[in-house]
């Protein structure tokens, strides 16, 4: 997935006009896709099931399994919230795209997911300006099924919110994406892929699991808090959790005292490899030294 250089945390600037609703909400208007968006949604489905079983977690193919998501059509939103409400009290709302830190963070604190309603387009399966229906409704829903996630994602929203108060959001948003957009999970003594950003993305969930070129690393808050990431490419690092229930203490942690320390601290590399890391595999770096960052 690649995506041009960016102001806001990892996605690209210029947020989608501001729409009527304060709250960024548009209607989903599920009976307004065409049968090439349908279509698109089908391509980028039948690819990512053909890769995903033995590399997403059990959490995401159960999520996916449990949740009405098709092979042949765009997910409608009410649909999906019905099933997400009943089994960990969230929704699915639409938004025109990127939306505001602040309104993104209070969706997510009242347990609605915001969606992007738009599909890519057809000749752009693999770039990805700002997230669309797909890298939402099947990156991220499925794992929204699961009941630590579902309180972790909202504990972000409650702390995204504290944290532009603190002056310590580029820390937090670092733990958002090493862990919800590009996680990996210990499973039966192999690693597995739960981030949002990795399932929706054929190239990155064979590269993240298979290349020698990408760090793998045991999941450490501060660490993680201190490392910036890729915006333009695959990560050079990934962040491996032991089980998502870890999630949970997370959740739990006041994280101001350690905004503090951490920002004491010089940020680090999306490739640093410091002597007291949790190392799992150790990168060769040949994906990145073949592509400068951008
Ligand atoms: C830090 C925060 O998570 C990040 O900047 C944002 N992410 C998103 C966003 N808006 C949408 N729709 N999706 C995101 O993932 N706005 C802000
Ligand atoms: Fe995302």
């Amino acid at each position: 997935m690649n995506a041009p250089q960016t102001a806001l945390h990892g996605w690209a600037a210029g947020e989608a006009g501001r729409p009527a609703n304060p709250d960024w909400t548009i209607p989903q208007r599920w009976e307004s896709y065409t049968p090439k968006e349908h279509a698109t949604w089908a391509t980028l489905y039948r690819r990512q099931m053909a890769l995903l079983p033995g590399r997403a977690c059990e959490a995401f193919i159960d999520g996916m399994r449990r949740l009405p998501i098709e092979a042949d059509r765009i997910p409608n939103f009410e649909q999906l919230s019905e099933v997400l409400m009943r089994s960990t009290g969230w929704q699915v709302v639409a938004v025109p795209g990127l939306v505001p830190d602040e309104v993104f963070f209070d969706h997510l604190a009242h347990r609605r997911f915001p969606a992007g309603q738009f599909i890519r387009r057809a000749d752009q399966l693999d770039y990805l300006q700002e997230p669309d229906v797909f890298h939402d409704v099947f990156g991220h829903v499925p794992m929204l099924m699961h009941p630590v996630m579902a309180d972790f994602i909202q504990a972000y929203g409650v702390g995204g919110l504290r944290a532009q108060r603190l002056g310590a959001l580029e820390m937090l948003a670092r733990v958002y994406w090493y862990t919800v957009e590009f996680g990996l999970v210990r499973e039966q003594g192999a690693l597995r892929i739960f981030g949002a950003g990795i399932v929706s993305s054929a190239a990155e969930s064979v590269f993240c699991l298979a290349s020698s070129s990408p760090h793998r690393i045991g999941f450490d808050l501060p660490r993680v808090m201190r490392t910036r990431y890729r915006i333009d490419d695959f990560q050079q690092t990934y962040f491996v959790l032991d089980r998502l229930d870890d999630l949970l203490r997370l959740a739990e942690i006041d994280f101001a005292p350690l905004y503090q320390q951490v920002a004491a601290l010089p940020a680090l590399a999306p490739d640093a490899v410091l002597p007291d890391d949790a190392i799992i595999t150790r990168g060769d770096s040949h994906h990145h030294r073949a592509r400068p960052p951008q």
